[in-house]
């Protein structure tokens, strides 16, 4: 990151606690390598396995995809908790605590519902929620990171939608018959009679459906990546926030690899394997280094570069929480109708839960986001 960048992404950051110098600064430069660019350097590397997984059965996806979810994909979500009072000044830790809980029983308990009342709109509606939220995800990251081709809100939303895809649009389009098996499985927990699910998710898999999914994902990661082009290579002009000075190119160079690593392993590897390594590694990291920031402790040892030291206080806060939410997934698996009997069934549970996680997650991140002015470039919290 360069200076400019770096003071561009202090000024995106929050009021936070103690305010923010030049260690901070470091401290962002050094989550950002930990936590992002390390690990997406670590996705390329894995292209070659990911391209040989649809040789092998589903349930090596299903295994990677529980490992991940075990290891750090659960607890990237289990210090939502903490994000008020870590990210507002004015809020204590019980204010903290109740309200997001109440966030949680309330949404989670209405997704469990949506999928006993409606599995196929419930499943469609959290293929939708996860495209938002890890769309969301990726462009806090650059935003944090101080990117300079994303001057207005507009651009990041298309971000949004080119970043959200890659996990949920290109397997459709790639691997169809596993994300069908996914879709028939998680419907199929909530229809005991045999051969409804199948029937029931046909209408999202037909030729048209799946053509304008692929046409729509190229189409807007052009979009974006050309209006990102014209950004930095006009230097300023008609963006919102730096009153036409110069403008890095390395954020766009860096959107540009991401995005090509990204398109690659979700045209090559098997969808579940896919998302399931994409969780853990790409996601529920980038939001792990987001929390770390946020965290005065935790963002003291990244900025002294201690990343286990970072690590584990993380760790310590999400533990509880972590554990509830796996309980989440028992209790899910214990209540659906058709009842859990193969490994299928049991990414079929685990995904409703995560579903059920992931709405209120989303709230919660989304107010950390405006905290942190991502939505609105240059305004500055
Ligand atoms: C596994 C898998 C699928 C769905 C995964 C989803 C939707 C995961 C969501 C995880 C979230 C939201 C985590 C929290 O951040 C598809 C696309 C149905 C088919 C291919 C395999
Ligand atoms: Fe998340």
């Amino acid at each position: 990151m360069t200076e400019a960048a770096a003071t561009e992404s202090t000024e995106s950051r929050p009021a936070s606690p103690g305010g923010r110098g030049s260690t901070a600064q470091s401290a962002e430069e050094r989550v950002d390598r930990w936590f992002a660019r390390r690990p997406a350097l670590a996705l390329a590397a894995l292209l070659p396995i990911g391209a040989v997984t649809p040789l092998f059965p589903v349930e090596v996806g299903v295994a990677t995809f529980a490992l991940g979810t075990l290891v750090v994909g659960m607890a990237h979500g289990a210090v939502d908790h903490l994000v008020p009072l870590r990210a507002a000044p004015d809020v204590s830790l019980r204010r903290s605590i109740a309200a997001v809980s109440v966030v949680y029983a309330v949404l989670g308990g209405a997704v469990v519902a949506a999928f006993f009342l409606a599995p196929v709109a419930a499943f469609v509606g959290f293929i939708a929620l996860t495209w938002l939220h890890w769309g969301q995800g990726d462009v806090a990251t650059l935003s944090i990171a101080g990117v300079d081709h994303l001057p207005t809100s507009a651009e990041r939303w298309l971000a949004l939608v080119v970043r959200g895809g890659l996990p949920m649009g290109v397997p459709l389009l790639a691997h169809p018959e596993e994300y069908r098996l996914v879709a028939e499985w998680t419907v199929g927990l909530f229809l005991v009679d045999a051969g409804a699910a199948a029937t029931a998710v046909d209408p999202l898999f037909t030729p048209a459906v799946r053509a304008a999914v692929g046409a729509g994902m190229a189409t807007a990661t052009l979009a974006s990546v050309g209006l990102g082009y014209r950004r930095v290579r006009s230097g300023g002009g008609g963006g919102s926030n730096d009153g036409g000075g110069r403008r890095d190119p390395a954020g766009w160079r860096r959107d540009v690899g991401e995005l090509a690593v990204l398109w690659a392993w979700f045209l090559l590897a098997a969808p579940v394997f896919a998302i399931g390594v994409y969780f853990a590694l790409w996601h529920a990291l980038r939001h792990v280094g987001r929390l770390v920031l946020v965290d005065p402790e935790a963002a003291s040892a990244a900025s002294a570069g201690d990343a286990v030291g970072a690590l584990a206080r993380f760790g310590r806060d999400a533990a509880p929480l972590t554990l509830g939410g796996f309980l989440v997934v028992g209790a899910v698996g214990a209540s659906v109708p058709a009842g859990v009997a193969a490994p299928g069934d049991l990414l079929a549970v685990s995904l409703v839960a995560i579903a059920a996680l992931t709405l209120p997650h989303v709230v919660v991140v989304a107010w950390l986001d405006r905290r942190q002015g991502v939505w609105r470039p240059g305004v500055g919290a």
